[in-house]
C-alpha cells in the first residue's frame, strides 16, 4: 500500500471501530453500526441543509416571531423543527427529541431521559435574517448527560462538520456521503497571538473583559466574530483558539459543538474546569463555558478565577 494510503485510512476514522463505549452501547439497540448512523446523520442533513438554503433564498419575505428570551422564529426554524425531529424520532435507535423548538409537552419527561438528541434546527436565526451566510443546524447525541456525537452543518458551505467523542472528527461536504476529512485541533504555539471568537452582537463589555483576563496571560489577543455555532467549527479549523462564552444561550447552542471540539482533540469546559452536562438542570440556559483548541491549557482558571 502506498504511504498516502496508509495515512488515508488511518485519518478515517469512522469507518474504523467505535471506541465509544457509550455510543457503542446505544447502537447495539438497534442494530446499527458507527457508519449507519453517520450515513444516515449526513443524509438527513444533507436535506435539511437544502432545506434550510431554499428558505434563506427568501429570507426577506419570511414572517418574523419574537419568543420569550426575545429571540427571533422564522417559518424556517419550524420547518427544519419538524424535518429533524421525525427522521431522528423514526431512527432504529429510538431516541427522544429536546430541540429548541419542543413544546413543553414533548419534553415533559426529559429528567428520565438516559439518552436523547438535543438540537438547533436554526442556530444563528438573526444571521440568517440579516443574511450573513453565519447559520448553522446543530444536532447532537446527550448519553448520561454528556454530548458523545456532535453534527454543526453550515449550509452556506455545503459543510457538515461531524465529531464523535473518542473517535474523532471529520468536515464531509454535501452530498458525498463518508467520504470526508479528518480534523483535529491545534496546539497555541507562544508567542503567536492568541484568537479568542465572539459575536458581534455579544455585549461590548463583557467581551472586553474576556480578553482582558486572556490578555494579562497571552500578552496579545486577537478578537474573531463568528454567528452561531461556527465559532465552535473556528476552534476545530485552526482559525481561533479559544471561544469562551458568558453571554446568554441555552443547552442547543452549545452541546453539539462541546462534542465537536472534545472529538477533534480540545476542551469544553464549565467555569470550573469541569465537563458540561446537559438536560440534568430545570433550566435550558447553558453555564458559562469555554472551548479550546489546545487542552493543555487551563482557560477556565484563567478566564474565571475570581469572576
Ligand atoms: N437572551 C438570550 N437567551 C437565551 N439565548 C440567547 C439569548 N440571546 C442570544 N441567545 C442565543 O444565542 C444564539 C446566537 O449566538 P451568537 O450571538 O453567538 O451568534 C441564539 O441562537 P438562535 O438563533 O438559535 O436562537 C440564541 O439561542
Ligand atoms: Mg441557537
Amino acid at each position: 500500500m502506498l504511504i498516502h494510503q496508509v495515512l488515508v485510512s488511518m485519518l478515517m476514522w469512522w469507518s474504523e471501530q467505535n471506541s465509544n463505549i457509550q455510543l457503542q452501547t446505544l447502537l447495539a439497540h438497534g442494530d446499527m453500526t458507527q457508519q449507519t448512523l453517520l450515513s444516515d446523520l449526513l443524509g438527513l442533513m444533507d436535506e435539511a441543509s437544502a432545506i434550510a438554503r431554499e428558505y434563506y433564498r427568501k429570507a426577506d419575505e419570511l414572517d418574523v416571531i419574537k419568543k420569550g428570551d426575545s429571540t427571533p422564529l422564522t417559518e424556517a426554524d419550524t420547518a427544519l423543527h419538524h424535518l429533524i425531529t421525525g427522521h431522528l424520532r423514526s431512527m432504529a435507535i429510538g431516541l427522544p427529541v429536546l430541540s429548541e423548538e419542543s413544546n413543553l409537552e414533548e419534553i415533559a419527561t426529559r429528567h428520565s431521559w438516559k439518552a436523547c438528541w438535543i438540537i438547533d434546527p436554526l442556530d444563528g436565526t438573526k444571521e440568517f435574517i440579516e443574511k450573513t451566510d453565519q447559520f448553522t443546524i446543530n444536532v447532537s447525541l446527550v448519553i448520561d448527560g454528556r454530548a458523545e456525537l456532535g453534527i454543526i452543518s453550515i449550509p452556506c458551505l455545503h459543510e457538515h462538520w461531524v465529531g464523535i467523542v473518542g473517535n474523532g472528527a471529520a468536515i464531509f461536504s454535501e452530498g458525498k456521503g463518508l467520504s470526508g476529512r479528518a480534523v483535529k485541533t491545534q496546539s497555541y504555539i507562544p508567542p503567536n497571538p492568541l484568537v479568542m471568537l465572539a459575536s458581534h452582537r455579544h455585549a461590548p463589555k463583557r467581551v472586553e473583559a474576556l480578553m482582558s483576563s486572556l490578555t494579562r496571560s497571552f500578552g496579545e489577543v486577537h478578537r474573531l466574530n463568528s454567528g452561531s455555532a461556527v465559532k465552535f467549527c473556528d476552534v476545530v479549523s485552526g482559525a481561533a483558539d479559544v471561544y469562551p462564552r458568558t453571554s446568554p444561550c441555552s443547552e442547543w447552542d452549545v452541546a453539539a459543538g462541546d462534542a465537536l471540539v472534545r472529538a477533534a482533540g480540545g476542551s469544553v469546559t464549565d467555569r470550573e474546569g469541569h465537563q458540561i452536562l446537559y438536560n440534568q438542570r430545570e433550566s435550558l440556559l447553558a453555564q458559562p463555558f469555554v472551548a479550546a483548541a489546545d487542552p493543555m491549557i487551563d482557560f477556565a482558571q484563567i478566564i474565571f478565577a475570581g469572576r
